[in-house]
């Protein structure tokens, strides 16, 4: 869906982006992570031509973007800017209408998107529509980029660092509502972050970045179980243990779990990590949880000592 050759982006004599290449496949989320100055947010915008590289091809859905006026290409993508990027003097609506006011939609259609976008994220639009940027908390701007970013569905989404400017709680909190929300399911999103835990979390693929060049890119699970070499293994030294057990999903050992016979309804799903089950059974006094898993009518049930048996398992072979 989103294919990158060889592409660079230097200002001046600083190489910022230096010949890298990445493919983001469709409907998947891919991260760019990497220290501060590794060339994320460059990388990122020349996606939509927001920088415009220096060499390189870039296609979007099979169509050499350079071909595309710029203003055309950015209808089709969504883009959540570093520090959320809210018109100050503009409600919490208008910021969200202002494409759909470009792409010519009438008033009804416009109004019903938007109630329907600030339901999904949490904003009841009885008591936010009508407030300024400065009347939100950090958290509340967030989420009307993020709607704002969404109401045209365009196929294509680019977030930097969009949880960035938020306190850890309210960032993992808002994370975890993210990924929950339907109009994702079939995005293809590329997103960009330095912190580790965020992109495990929602990157199915990550670009490892160090000084304008890609060092490494893989799954979380291929990173941090395989890391090649001395950046990769210092990168995610500090909180290995945890980015182990965000990279291995429940999906991994669906076959060999128990069937559930509580008669309880479903509880977490087979793409949650081992990490997230393990957060759930500390903290509450059942002893196991109840999975489902997509395509499959059964349930299964998962204790917090099949999660350890099977991490010992895998850490074994690798
Ligand atoms: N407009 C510009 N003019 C000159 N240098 C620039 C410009 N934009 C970025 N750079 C330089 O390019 C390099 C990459 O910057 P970029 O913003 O892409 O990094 P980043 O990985 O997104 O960093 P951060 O996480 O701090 O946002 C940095 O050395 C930066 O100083």
């Amino acid at each position: 869906m989103i294919l990158a050759e060889n592409i660079s982006k230097t200002f001046g004599n600083i190489h910022a982006v230096n010949d890298i290449s990445f493919e983001v496949k469709e409907g998947s989320t891919m991260v760019l992570l990497g220290t501060s100055g590794c060339g994320k947010t460059t990388t990122l915008k020349m996606l939509n031509r927001l920088i415009e590289a220096s060499s390189g091809n870039i296609k979007i859905g099979g169509k050499n973007i350079f071909e595309e006026k710029p203003e055309i290409l950015r209808r089709g993508i969504g883009y959540v800017s570093q520090n959320n990027g809210l018109f100050p003097h503009f409600t919490v609506a208008e910021n969200i209408a202002i494409v759909p006011k470009l792409l010519k939609w009438d008033k009804d259609k416009i109004h019903k998107r938007t109630e329907d976008l600030l339901h999904q994220l949490k904003l009841p639009s009885r008591e936010f529509s009508n407030k300024y940027p400065d009347e939100l908390s950090g958290g509340q701007k967030q989420r009307v980029a993020i709607a704002r970013a969404l109401v045209s569905d365009a196929p294509v989404l680019l977030m930097d660092e969009p949880f960035g400017a938020l306190d850890p709680i309210t960032r993992a909190a808002i994370r975890k509502e993210f990924l929950l929300l339907p109009e994702l399911k079939r995005k293809t999103i590329v997103l960009v972050t330095h912190d580790v835990q965020e992109a495990f979390e929602l990157g199915e693929h990550i670009c490892l970045m160090d000084h304008g060049k890609i060092v490494q890119s893989g799954s979380p699970e291929e990173l941090i179980f395989n890391p090649s070499g001395s950046f990769s293994k210092s990168f995610f030294s500090h909180q290995k243990l945890q980015l182990e057990l965000s990279s291995l999903k429940l999906s991994r050992i669906w076959d060999s779990l128990p069937e559930s016979q509580s008669g309880r309804s479903a509880e977490i799903e087979s793409r949650d990590s081992f990490w997230y089950a393990m957060e759930i059974l500390s903290d509450r006094t059942s002893r196991e949880l109840v999975v489902s898993h997509t395509g499959d009518d059964s349930l299964k049930t998962v204790t917090f000592s099949a999660l350890q048996d099977a991490y010992l398992e895998i850490k074994q072979n690798v």
